[in-house]
């Protein structure tokens, strides 16, 4: 079932919450169970990084599978256009450039910096555009890429922002989608995950400019973010 606004196609009907053991992850077709094993072989990494992850919510295993999904998806419902992929930076740059790599049509590629965070983990509801496109896209199928919608108020605004200057077509393609904390409804064409209301990094996402290279989405620990002056 295809349900438009929500950007999920599922074969075996919807994957809950209670099915995902309670990790609170959702995506298409199969639940993400916050499984140790994932966290076990993030921990062989060795990497010092690792100290500070609480949680391992969405593994590198699950976000390449689920991204090669999106980007068949994406070229299904494309073929025979050149859609331009819009990241937005910084957070989208890993999701972006492996979705790019899964597509198997002809695609180009522009950037746009919003800026809607400070250093912290709130939101400060003020959206600012830091980097502007390189090229107009009158008339071109824009495809935004995003690593999270939260609140809904960077995706908002640059939807009503690109809008204004006449795509033929705007879509949202989003890696995480954190529901509970909507503030304003969105649309959103393509999802990879439905997370619980948790401050999430890795993956390109950050807290206060660091943990973007860890491989997998995760939670940080309590500690971690009060030392480093979060909520
Ligand atoms: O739905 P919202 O509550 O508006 O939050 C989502 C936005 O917040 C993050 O960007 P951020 O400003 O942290 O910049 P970054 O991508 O450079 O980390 C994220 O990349 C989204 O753009
Ligand atoms: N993590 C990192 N950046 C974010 C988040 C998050 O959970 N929500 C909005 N921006």
């Amino acid at each position: 079932m295809w349900r438009r606004g929500v950007g999920w196609r599922s074969r075996g009907g919807w994957a809950g919450r209670a099915a995902g053991g309670g990790s609170g992850i959702m995506e298409q077709d199969e639940p993400v169970t916050l499984d140790r094993a994932a966290h076990a072989s993030a921990r062989a990494l060795a990497s010092p990084l690792l100290d500070d992850v609480q949680e391992v919510l969405v593994s590198e295993q699950h976000i390449a599978r689920r991204v090669q999904a999106l980007g068949q998806q994406i070229s299904a419902d494309y073929r025979g256009r050149e859609p331009v992929l819009i990241g937005i930076l910084k957070g989208a740059v890993l999701f972006l450039s492996d979705l790019l790599r899964a597509l198997t049509i002809h695609a180009s590629v522009d950037f746009m910096a919003i800026s809607s965070y400070g250093t912290g983990t709130q939101s400060s509801g003020v959206v600012r555009i830091l980097k502007d496109l390189d090229h107009p896209i009158a008339g071109r199928d824009v495809l935004i890429v995003e690593d999270i919608v939260d609140t809904g108020l960077t995706i908002r605004y640059l939807l009503d922002n690109l809008r204004s200057r006449r795509p033929a077509s705007l879509r949202v393609c989003v890696l995480l989608d954190k529901r509970e904390r909507r503030q304003i409804p969105v649309e959103l064409d393509y999802v990879g995950f439905e997370i619980p209301d948790r401050f999430v990094v890795g993956y390109g996402l950050d807290y206060a400019e660091r943990y973007r290279n860890l491989p997998f989405i995760g939670v940080l620990r309590p500690e971690v973010i009060r030392d480093q002056g979060g909520r």
